[in-house]
């Protein structure tokens, strides 16, 4: 073990030995060097982190530096909004970083070992069992789409009062009943059984087994969501993350466990006859159905392992395809031309809202034929990532390409241990690489004179080895909901008071809107029958 001087030479020599120059240093803040930590908590707190890191850079290095050293207390971290060292963290020195062993551990409590907690081989065996899952289309289950979009529209209706024909809502959040479609959406998809935190009363029975307490149906979105919030604090934490009580924590973990637990004990005694007898007690309506828990079933009995993974795929798939549709309507409530423009091009290719009728909606069609319903996509993920921030720990000594030396071109020497921050708000707002509206929200940079295509520069999925495996499901998902949406709904107002309060970005590991969703929604005439206003099935009755 080196004394710390001598690990200072070792480095200095390294680094000359590899050409490279030091990248500049942030100044120290705070009683023992803790400033800049709690500078960005308290942006955290105040649902403005991502911005902080833009405000930091820019107000104490300047706009040109885009490679920084912020020194914390005993460690130093690195942040780089630079597409090209992030780039060679993610894909072509991707062999020298890997997830850094805190945000590992944050996780796992809740989650378990799996494949979006895992490490090197682990990794990579998770990688193997759960991508050939993504790779069918048919976990693009439109139908199942179809039935949530129903619920959604039945929990919506309730927003709207007075005479029968009453065309507008009133002001309400639309953002919990995202995040409630996504949890049920993703309940079916992995285990067969959905929630139904939309409508609780769509609930189907469970059956009993012998020992094992049903799973607590009403309650596992709040135990989600408060054990997020949890990691999200200790994560922020970092290595000092003990500092925190977690008994709390430790139980929403367990109900957690206990939800995916039951589950997968349930899989287990019921072999491949799970989807049979699940579609025999109405959870599912037909036995052809892409189920997540009884596709790894068939390739592994671990216990253990099938509510890891399945676990760690919920928590990627939930919450941030939830908070993409929520950003998604923020936007076109504050942007009627757009939201003209996107309706235009859903009835011109899909027609409008036939009450009762399928939607007519097809997989190639929306991926390939909305080039503007993709570019709203594009953008919502540019102004307001799902994933603000990233990181990624330097496994071995290592070399960013650029960012050292008085001009910023120089290599970069990056010893093993390091930290780097991936500011992925932060690469998207350059005005540089973006253009000079690089803070204005517009869809059409996407489409004009053939559209920015963007490299490193845009990260809403990661890159590299350990890209999003479920990007084109969340994209099509949210696609789907937006058409349902702009079929049913002629108008989106923005009720947000005032209704130019700034964005707020609430970071609790996804960057949902702090201040909610807030809309009036206005039924269009495809939406209205004779006899008022349609509705799903549930009110069809
Ligand atoms: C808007 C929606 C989504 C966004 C913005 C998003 C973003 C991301 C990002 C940034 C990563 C990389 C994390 C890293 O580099 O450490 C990731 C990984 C992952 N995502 Fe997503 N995701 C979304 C939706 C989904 C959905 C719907 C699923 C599955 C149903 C999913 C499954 C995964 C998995 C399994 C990984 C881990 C990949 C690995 O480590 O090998 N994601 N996602």
């Amino acid at each position: 073990v080196l004394s710390r001087r001598e690990e200072k030479r070792r480095r200095n020599l390294e680094a000359a030995r590899r050409g490279c120059s030091p990248a500049p240093i942030m100044p120290r803040k705070g009683i023992l060097g803790f400033g800049r930590l709690f500078e960005g908590l308290r942006a955290t707190h105040n649902d403005r982190g991502p911005q902080y890191v833009i405000e930091a850079m820019d107000g104490e290095m300047g706009k040109d530096v885009h490679t920084v050293v912020v020194p914390i207390h005993d460690y130093e971290l690195l942040v780089s909004r630079d597409p090209l060292n992030i780039q060679a963290v993610l894909v072509t020195q991707a062999a020298d970083w890997d997830l850094s062993e805190h945000r590992t551990a944050s996780w796992e409590p809740m989650v378990g070992h799996g494949i979006f907690t895992s490490r090197g081989e682990s990794w990579k065996h998770s990688r193997a069992l759960i991508r050939p899952q993504f790779a069918t289309d048919q976990i693009n289950d439109f139908d199942m789409y179809e039935r949530h979009a129903q619920q959604l529209f039945v929990a919506i209706d309730r927003y709207r009062y007075g005479p029968e024909n009453q065309r507008w809502t009133r002001a309400f959040d639309l953002q919990p009943l995202f995040y409630n479609l996504a949890l049920d959406v993703m309940t079916e998809m992995l285990y067969g059984y959905s929630v139904h935190s939309q409508n609780p009363s769509e609930r189907v029975e469970l059956p009993v087994i012998a020992g094992h307490e049903p799973p607590d149906r009403e309650n596992i979105g709040m135990h989600m969501d408060a054990g997020k919030a949890w990691i999200e604090t200790r994560g922020a934490m970092w290595k000092y993350r003990w500092l925190l009580p977690s008994l709390q924590f430790q139980k929403h973990c367990a109900a957690i466990h206990q939800y995916a637990g039951w589950f997968v004990q349930l899989r287990l005694q019921q072999g491949e006859k799970y989807l049979d007898n699940l579609q025999q007690q109405g959870g599912l309506p037909n036995r052809d159905r892409y189920v997540l828990l009884h596709e790894l079933a068939k390739v592994t009995q671990d216990p253990l392992e099938l509510r890891s993974q399945t676990l760690n795929v919920l928590t990627a798939g939930r919450d941030t395809t939830a908070a993409l549709l929520g950003w998604i309507v923020y936007f076109l409530a504050r942007h009627p031309s757009v939201t003209k423009k996107l309706r235009g091009e859903v009835l011109y290719l899909l027609g409008p809202y036939v009450p009762g009728q399928p939607s007519r909606i097809e997989f190639r069609r929306v991926r390939d034929s909305m080039p503007y319903m993709n570019a709203v996509i594009n953008e919502t993920l540019r102004m307001a990532p799902v994933v603000p921030l990233n990181d990624r720990i330097s496994l071995r000594d290592t070399v960013l390409p650029r960012g050292g030396g008085p001009k910023r071109d120089q290599p970069v020497f990056v010893p093993a241990g390091t930290q780097i921050l991936i500011p992925v708000y932060a690469l998207a707002q350059r005005p540089d690489l973006w253009g000079p509206d690089a803070d204005v929200f517009r869809p059409e940079r996407w489409t004009e004179d053939g559209g920015h295509k963007a490299g490193f520069e845009y990260i809403p999925f990661g890159g590299g080895g350990r890209q999003c495996l479920g990007q084109q499901l969340a994209r099509l998902r949210s696609a789907y909901i937006i058409i349902r949406l702009l079929q049913r709904y002629d108008d989106i107002a923005n009720a947000e008071m005032p209704p130019d309060a700034a964005v707020r970005f609430h970071h609790t590991i996804e960057n949902r809107s702090g201040s909610g969703v807030q809309v009036r929604l206005h039924v269009s005439d495809c939406g209205v029958t004779k006899r008022g206003v349609a509705s799903g099935p549930a009110n069809r009755e």
